[in-house]
């Protein structure tokens, strides 16, 4: 992340509820600005993390600083500079979008000279300005979530936890909502911790993620260095579609140097080449010669679907 300094840090992060281990030296550095996505399935100590950080729980071992406060001992420093989005943000429902936000507004103590006007342009940004004056009963999901960012962007903290923000909403409401979070990322400069196990909405918009899975972060990195992280040292698969498809290609594809197994699945040929070998120019020279077209293609484990299943089976999950 070029020179830019971490703003969260964890040094060996631990939490144990009794025997169970939900965090184990956890070590993780957030820089400022960026869009960071800790992704884990359910029960992989995300939420406990995120709470460590905002000092609303204690490790038992380790700790996390957040701009140079430990939250242990400076909850209250750190509640200011941390917006955080529960996986299940609480409104009053009675009450309208612009009431809500009024509210706590006044409850983090902003100036009501200021308030008005920073509500009504948080509700812009979030999308929500024609609906100010709807009660919040009348919001679907991806509405109350994006309301639950404008109540963080009234406070303008410099960090934004949000807890599964996406869950439970409509594609055109995730869509809205990413494109929202990477404005506050790009446009604001702010710092954004993602948790969630839904990967494929996550990862296209997050800088950099991290692999958590039972307490433990098992990778972390841009998701290209994360593809290269569990592909070293493995043999690359290749999943192959083409038109028209005859046995006989498959003979042709084994005969291949650098292929050390040929098998069709579904519609797909797939090839595990030798370590250390990549035979995807050869193929498509191959194929082109034969006029055989390619429909699809595709190196098998350098996505984040392949990291995660990859990692899961290595802790005996699928
Ligand atoms: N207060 C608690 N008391 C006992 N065990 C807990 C407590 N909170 C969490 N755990 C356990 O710690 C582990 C991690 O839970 P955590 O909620 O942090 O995971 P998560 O990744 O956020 O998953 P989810 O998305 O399901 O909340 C789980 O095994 C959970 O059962």
């Amino acid at each position: 992340m070029g020179t830019r300094s971490p703003i969260i840090i964890t040094e060996n992060l631990t939490k144990h509820y009794g025997s169970v281990v939900a965090v184990q030296d956890l070590n993780l550095k957030i820089y400022e600005g960026e869009i960071f996505g800790l992704l884990g399935p359910n029960g992989a100590g995300k939420t406990t993390t995120i709470l460590m950080l905002l000092g609303l729980t204690e490790p038992t071992a380790g700790r996390a600083l957040v701009a140079g406060l430990d939250p242990t001992r400076n909850a209250l420093a750190v509640k200011r500079l941390v917006g955080y989005l529960p996986d299940n943000v609480g409104f009053y429902d009675d009450l309208t979008a612009k009431e809500n936000l009024l509210y706590t507004g006044r409850l983090n103590q902003i100036p009501e000279t200021e308030l008005e006007h920073r509500v009504k342009a948080a509700l812009e940004q979030v999308g929500l300005a024609d609906h100010g004056d709807r009660k919040v009963r009348e919001f679907s999901r991806g509405m109350r979530q994006r309301l639950g960012i404008a109540d963080l962007i009234v406070k303008d903290p410099r960090i934004f936890i949000l807890d599964e923000p996406t869950l439970g909403i409509d594609p055109e409401g995730v869509r809205e909502l990413l494109a929202l979070i990477v404005r506050l990322s790009r446009e604001k400069g702010k710092t954004i911790l993602i948790s969630s196990h839904l990967l494929h909405q996550i990862q296209q918009i997050c800088d950099r993620v991290g692999i958590f899975v039972a307490g433990r972060l098992l990778a972390v990195g841009p998701l290209e260095s994360l593809g290269r992280q569990v592909m070293a040292g493995k043999p690359l698969e290749i999943e192959l579609q083409v038109e028209p498809f005859n046995h006989g290609l498959l003979e042709v594809f084994r005969s291949l140097e650098g292929v050390e197994q040929v098998e069709t699945q579904g519609p797909y040929i797939r090839l595990r080449c030798v370590k250390g070998q990549d035979v995807r120019p050869q193929l498509t020279w191959l194929l082109a010669e034969r006029k055989v077209s390619i429909l699809h293609l595709r190196a098998r484990g350098h996505d984040l679907d392949d990291i995660y299943l990859e990692y899961f089976q290595g802790e005996g999950r699928v």
